[in-house]
């Protein structure tokens, strides 16, 4: 059983995220430039925010954090979105999710400009993706491609089960990983398929993307499968330090013995995601995606 350390990936990819910011700057070029929109003081979002923020000063990144109140309005949200689209200086915008009943999620990452819209989120960029057209791929489906990849773990003809269809993870995975080039052989599975249990232990590859805490036991994945666990839920615990513990979507004890490569969580698929982030922030700033 190999672990894929999304950990030491991610690092390897912002080192060469690094690398060329600072081969631009002795060129006289500006740095790349990240801003994220924060409404409200959810936990879980300020954590990824923080790490965003962070990730970006490693990287020699600017990045700014907007921060709102929960009760902002939409219409403001919104004219705020307006004006970083006509920031020439802001390479990438991400509004974080989720956002407040109020404010409709639609519309808020219909307005941002498709060429800062660094998440993935926007319909041109999904419709370019479904299409196999250059676009902003979304950084969770992003990062685990990568991760794929940088293992060198075979793809071709295999069968691969995606489990959930949300639009910033399962139904981009399902995309990805059915393309030219990569050419699994996908099921994409949600809450109401029939006969999951049989249909896992067909995979070679397993997606865990639908956001319930050790869901994946061991009697549904076949011996010598790929797993990737997108998952992570905070449960209290009082043997960790923060006093909350971090769970994946699989059953990483009993279903890690099992497998040829697997994700822990934490240290998989997160850290990835953000080094995603910021790599379509660079292809932005140089613009790479749309010329
Ligand atoms: N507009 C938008 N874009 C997103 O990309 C986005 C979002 N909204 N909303 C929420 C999800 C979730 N997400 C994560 C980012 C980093 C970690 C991460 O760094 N995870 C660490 C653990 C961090 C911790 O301690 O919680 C790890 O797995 O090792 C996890 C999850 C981005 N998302």
């Amino acid at each position: 059983m190999i672990r894929l350390d999304g950990k030491q990936t991610s690092v390897a990819l912002k080192n060469e995220i690094a690398e060329e910011v600072a081969k631009r700057k002795e060129q006289g070029l500006k740095q790349p430039h990240l801003a994220a929109i924060l409404v409200g003081n959810n936990g879980a979002s300020e954590t990824y925010v923080a790490n965003k923020v962070k990730a970006c000063k490693e990287v020699g990144f600017k990045s700014s954090l907007i921060r709102y109140e929960t009760s902002v309005s939409e219409e403001e949200l919104l004219s705020r979105i307006d004006k970083i689209n006509q920031d020439q200086d802001i390479d990438g915008l991400i509004v974080q999710l989720p956002l407040p009943d109020h404010i409709s999620e639609e519309k808020v990452t219909e307005r941002i400009n498709p060429n800062k819209d660094v998440d993935g989120f926007h319909p041109q960029n999904m419709g370019r993706l479904a299409l196999g057209s250059p676009c902003y791929v979304s950084a969770t489906p992003h990062g685990i491609m990568e991760l794929i990849s940088r293992y060198n773990i075979e793809t071709s003809g295999k069968k691969c089960v995606v489990i959930g269809r949300s639009n910033i993870v399962g139904r981009p995975m399902s995309i990805l990983m059915s393309q030219k080039g990569i050419d699994a052989t996908v099921t994409l599975c949600h809450s109401r398929t029939v006969g999951l249990k049989e249909i896992c232990l067909e995979a070679d590859i397993i997606i865990a993307a639908l956001g319930k805490a050790e869901f994946l036991k061991a009697d549904m994945v076949k011996e010598g499968a790929t797993i990737i666990d997108v998952g992570i839920t905070r449960v209290p615990s009082d043997k960790t330090k923060s006093g909350w513990k971090l769970l994946g979507d699989v059953d990483f004890e009993n279903v890690a013995p099992k497998c040829s490569f697997i994700t822990p969580v934490p240290g998989g698929v997160g850290p990835m995601t953000i080094a995603s982030l910021l790599y379509n922030t660079l292809m932005s700033a140089k613009n790479e995606i749309y010329k």
